[in-house]
């Protein structure tokens, strides 16, 4: 495998615990970490199913894989994948993002080295230059770019043919993808959240890995916490590991679990520190909205792009908190999630709701 750069986080969450985006820490546990299979590979059963047709057709066929365009949140096993892509045509990886490449020339040069077969990961491509992006449509389709040799009107191009390749490009935004980009992608794989039961059977096999002994209530415990996302299942387990090594024998039960994740403020549904405080200033202070992002950001004394990327997403995705052309409102579920009853004025748990909530 060759790196060709260092991959950016998606988003801006590392140091929480529950984000999504890799820290230095995960780096160095998730090489151990990842499934090398499609067979190891747990969950995303369709697109697990879809992507062994596609590659055992080309393996039977002795070609090279379709390209495979891969979207979904941080965390959810996009490199993981693209690196089972390889290992299951035995062909080398070349691993690089979007943000890397800011020249046409930066493309040119990785493209040219490739050799017969070779995956080449473009993580986030959905941040890679436009000059670069024109070059790859060539090369995705024909297996050629022109090189552009000179500058002004004595500029000429070079036709420089390329060895077949597979071009895995992931990205957390397919909508942001221009529809000619897109369409070069012979196979597209949506990847959604994970269901707890299939977080579990991640935990229990990370456990394995990490030779850490763990319960079935204990994994549960974990899974419900981790926001469907492996990534974050397998942050939590190491910090649950650590608690149960100092505070206990070691081995992980629901107890040991619940009591370590609530050392790191991390409730039972997954929130933190700061979406707890979003909720808390949304209920307590404005009686559950419609509240202005501005305000509720001044409440939380949290910048406004950290409450809109970073709490709010997550907050949205649970049914906790929706956002109305009048401002932030909480849902009945956020009044139940924190103990708290809502006012009888309270639009959301009434008939009042679809005034609050409709468009
Ligand atoms: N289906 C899965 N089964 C087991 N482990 C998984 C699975 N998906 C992801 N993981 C684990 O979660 C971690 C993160 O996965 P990965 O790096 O592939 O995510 P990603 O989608 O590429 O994230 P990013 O968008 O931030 O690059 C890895 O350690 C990997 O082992």
């Amino acid at each position: 495998m060759n790196w060709d750069d260092t991959a950016q986080p998606a988003d801006d969450t590392t140091g929480r615990l529950v984000g999504s985006a890799a820290d230095g820490e995960d780096q160095a546990v998730e090489a151990a970490l990842r499934p090398k299979s499609l067979a190891e590979f747990v969950g995303q059963e369709r697109v697990r199913e879809q992507l062994d047709l596609v590659l055992r057709a080309a393996r039977q066929r002795g070609a090279t894989a379709d390209h495979v365009l891969l979207s979904g949140a941080p965390g959810l096993g996009k490199t993981t994948l693209s690196m089972i892509i390889a290992a299951e045509m035995e062909a080398p990886i070349r691993i690089t993002s979007g943000p890397a490449i800011q020249h046409a020339g930066d493309l040119a040069a990785i493209l040219s080295s490739l050799q017969e077969g070779e995956v080449l990961f473009l993580d986030e491509i959905h941040r890679m230059s436009r000059p670069a992006e024109e070059m790859l449509y060539m090369a995705m389709e024909d297996f050629r770019v022109d090189v552009i040799v000179g500058k002004g009107p004595g500029a000429t191009a070079i036709p420089l043919e390329l060895p077949p390749f597979t071009l895995v490009g992931a990205t957390t935004r397919a909508g942001l993808l221009p529809p000619p980009l897109r369409d070069r992608f012979g196979f597209t794989a949506h990847m959604e959240f994970y269901e707890p039961a299939e977080l579990e059977r991640v935990i229990h096999r990370s456990a394995d890995l990490l030779d850490v002994t763990i319960d079935t209530a204990g994994a549960a415990e974990i899974a419900g916490r981790s926001r469907g996302t492996p990534r974050i299942a397998n942050r939590l387990l190491r910090r649950v590991r650590d608690y149960a090594q100092v505070k206990a024998d070691g081995l992980i039960t629901q107890e040991i679990a619940a009591a370590a994740l609530g050392v790191y403020e991390v409730d039972a549904r997954g929130l933190d520190r700061l979406d707890r405080a979003v909720l808390e200033a949304l209920l307590k202070l404005f009686g559950g909205g419609p509240v202005g992002l501005s305000t509720l950001s001044v409440a939380v004394g949290e910048e406004r792009e950290t409450v809109e990327e970073v709490a709010e997403p997550f907050l949205v995705r649970e049914g906790l908190l929706a956002r109305t052309p009048r401002g932030r409102v909480a849902t009945p579920a956020a009044w139940a999630h924190l103990g708290l009853t809502a006012p009888q004025s309270f639009g959301g748990g009434g008939s009042g709701q679809g005034d609050l909530f409709g468009a």
